[in-house]
């Protein structure tokens, strides 16, 4: 199916409510049945393609910050324009095909693919489908992650729990390699973490917001927990100064070891979040 749109909207019976950019297949909004934002979008945001857009969710593909060959940090797919495939009522499925245009080219990448995304909403869940086909002869090796912006009420009071005495690449300290100590973790710095072999449920909680969002996963064995606090926020040129104390990103992804992908076959992952407002489970 073309389309000479520059985003698609969704829609649920119950209200429920998501935008996506054809520009990096990028979900830039997604509003539950209550009609509250599940996604932080920088005020600073650039809808400029092909700049990446600061907020919502950044599809990061073929690779993951510097986890591959390629130049450009967190891969190309969010720079490019996708294509819409089918949208029907609650669902879209947008694909990006190597052979569609000249980025593999000028993004220097060899591999011949194709990758869809699958968006679907219910009253209170959004359920993220990403497939890869190698479509080439070589094998595929590959890292991706939803880097989903998360609105918060108050950053240091949110938690993500899930994730006690899990490894991780710590990459504000030359990647080294740490264990998780703490039962959940609390955020009062820039953090940026890559917790590895994660189990399949997470949940990010916050209390002042009386939220709870239920993080599940398949095939998306990585978590990285991202808040670029007081100083990184300042040198981030499409990010509010103060915009750190209402956002949070916990990413979904597969990044280390990379995904090697045999030649004609498909990868499949989901995620699927779960927003539940009761001050009774906080
Ligand atoms: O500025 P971007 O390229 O969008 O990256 C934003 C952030 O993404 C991930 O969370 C990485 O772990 C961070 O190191 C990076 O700063």
């Amino acid at each position: 199916m073309a389309s000479s749109e520059e985003k698609v909207y969704i829609g649920h019976p119950s209200g429920a409510r998501a935008c996506i950019e054809l520009h990096g297949a990028h979900l830039t909004s997604w509003k539950t049945a209550n009609g509250q934002e599940q996604v932080f979008v920088s005020k600073q945001a650039v809808f400029k393609p092909p700049k990446a857009i600061r907020g919502g969710v950044p599809i990061c593909f073929p690779q993951f910050s510097d986890f591959g060959n390629l130049k450009t940090s967190h891969g190309f797919a969010r720079n490019t324009r996708w294509k819409l495939f089918e949208r029907e009522g609650d669902t879209v499925v947008l694909k990006l095909n190597s052979s569609d245009d000249d980025f593999l080219d000028k993004y220097g990448c060899e591999d011949s693919f194709t990758i869809s995304v699958r968006y679907t909403i219910t009253n209170t869940q959004l359920f993220t489908k990403l497939m890869v086909t190698n479509t080439g002869c070589e094998e595929m090796v590959y890292t991706v992650a939803l880097h989903t912006y998360f609105p918060v009420e108050d950053i240091t009071k949110a938690r993500v729990e899930g994730l006690y005495r899990v490894g991780y690449l710590d990459s504000l300290d030359g990647r080294l390699m740490k264990t998780e100590e703490n039962p959940y973790i609390l955020i009062n710095e820039e953090v940026d973490r890559i917790y590895l072999s994660t189990p399949p449920t997470l949940r990010l909680v916050d209390p002042i917001g009386k939220k709870v969002v239920t993080i599940e996963k398949f095939n998306l064995p990585d978590i990285v927990v991202w808040n670029p606090w007081v100083e990184k926020a300042k040198r981030l040129s499409d990010f509010g100064d103060n915009e750190y104390k209402e956002m949070l990103c916990v990413e979904t992804g597969h990044i280390k070891p990379a995904i090697r992908l045999a030649p004609g076959t498909v990868w499949k992952s989901e995620q699927i979040l779960t927003v539940v407002n009761n001050g009774a489970i906080l």
